[in-house]
């Protein structure tokens, strides 16, 4: 096999093809007038921008010398031309920049190439229900790996707790020093909760306080959410980003206003309260809604950039016979002696039961995990 990817080099930054014996005949000119923006969508060739300085939304399309480079939601871009926002107007991209983390989803049927679906991202929101549908310990690992591979932290939101205890799940992710945070529907007896303008009827309404909890884990930062289809993403989205009208409670139902059909990612901006309108409003942070990504790419991840994710499990790793596979079976292991070495009962369970959801992670990337789960 080629190195991963390797025909995709848009998904290795903007460097120059290495292939590229064709020798430059023109001088690029150097756009001293381009703004910087953020990438928020990408629909067909047309790039959604937010040019920071000014607070304008505006389209662009890509420079003709950056056709190979692939440019994703969360890019930090310099764009030329008409970046006014107005109707009709088109900027032009001419340079991105390099990414401080990259999140790349599985190559599937139609894509054989794993790909970049979101760059510059901080934080991985994996939202999972706690019942209907029942979660999926296995998916849940390899969101795990993939956000710590890409340099991002975790949040677990479990969704439904109305239905199910989320005691179980806080067990299995609580020892590897994932955030955890628990929302649920409005009980009858909650006063008022608020209902999003222009919502459906049959739109489920959050029980406020988990949702504004939320909320406090997402500020100030840019946080891609993941989950699979009827775990509540977009309800819990609706109601962190009141004007965001994503489309909730399966595809059928299509009540018209401000669906979204498409299926890439977009990020939007988090308001700093309930009441805010996101539009106008100062904002707080990047919600990004990640419609159709299924999974992701493991096939990269290295076992040592795994470890990094763990200080004590790093450390202890270092006294492991080379070419250690850290798996329960891997014969004199360093981080089974660790466990062994702890200085009391209550550190020995707590390091065992680290270790064993630190090897799960690892068996995750097989695959195996996933489909059994
Ligand atoms: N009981 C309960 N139901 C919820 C909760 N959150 C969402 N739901 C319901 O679960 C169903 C799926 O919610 P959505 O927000 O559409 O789920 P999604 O993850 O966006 O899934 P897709 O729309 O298929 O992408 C809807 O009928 C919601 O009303 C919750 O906290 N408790
Ligand atoms: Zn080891």
């Amino acid at each position: 096999m080629t190195r991963r990817g390797a025909q995709d080099e848009s998904d290795f930054r903007s460097r120059p093809s290495k292939r590229g014996s064709r020798p430059r005949t023109k001088r690029r000119p150097s756009h001293e007038d381009a703004v910087t923006a953020m990438v928020t969508g990408v629909d067909r060739g047309r790039y959604t921008l937010l040019v920071p300085d000014s607070g304008t939304v505006t389209l662009a399309m890509k420079a003709r010398e950056l056709v190979r480079t692939r440019v994703v939601v969360g890019d930090r871009v310099d764009v030329v031309g008409d970046v006014t926002g107005e109707e009709g107007t088109l900027g032009r991209i001419v340079r991105i920049a390099e990414r401080g983390s990259v999140l790349r989803r599985t190559a599937d049927d139609d894509d054989p190439y794993e790909r970049i679906v979101v760059a510059n991202a901080d934080r991985l929101v994996i939202v999972t229900a706690l019942a209907d549908p029942p979660p999926r310990t296995g998916m849940i690992d390899r969101c795990v790996v993939a956000a710590y591979d890409a340099g991002m932290d975790v949040l677990l939101c479990l969704t439904k707790a109305d239905l199910a205890s989320p005691d179980e799940l806080r067990g299995l992710y609580e020892p590897l020093g994932v955030e955890v945070v628990v929302t649920r529907a409005a009980r009858d007896g909650d006063v008022a909760p608020v209902r999003r303008e222009g919502a459906g009827e049959d739109e489920l309404v959050l029980d406020p306080a988990s949702v504004e909890e939320v909320r406090g884990l997402l500020r100030g930062r840019a946080s891609v959410l993941v989950g699979h289809s009827g775990v509540g993403k977009s309800t819990l989205i609706n109601a962190l980003v009141p004007t965001a009208g994503r489309a909730t409670g399966g595809v059928n139902d299509v009540t018209g206003r401000g669906r979204h059909t498409s299926t890439s990612a977009v990020a939007l901006a988090l308001p700093t309260g309930p009441d805010d309108a996101a539009e106008d409003a100062g904002h707080d942070g990047w919600v990004i809604d990640t419609p159709g990504v299924r999974s992701f790419g493991l096939a990269h991840v290295k076992v040592a950039h795994l470890l990094q994710a763990f200080d004590d499990l790093d450390e202890a790793a270092a006294e492991c016979p080379r070419g250690c596979t850290h798996q329960a079976d891997a014969p004199d292991c360093a981080l089974d002696e660790w466990v062994e070495a702890s200085p009391d009962d209550e550190t020995r369970a707590a390091r065992a039961l680290r270790l064993a959801s630190f090897r799960r992670l690892l068996a995750s990337r097989t695959g195996a995990a996933f489909r059994e789960n």
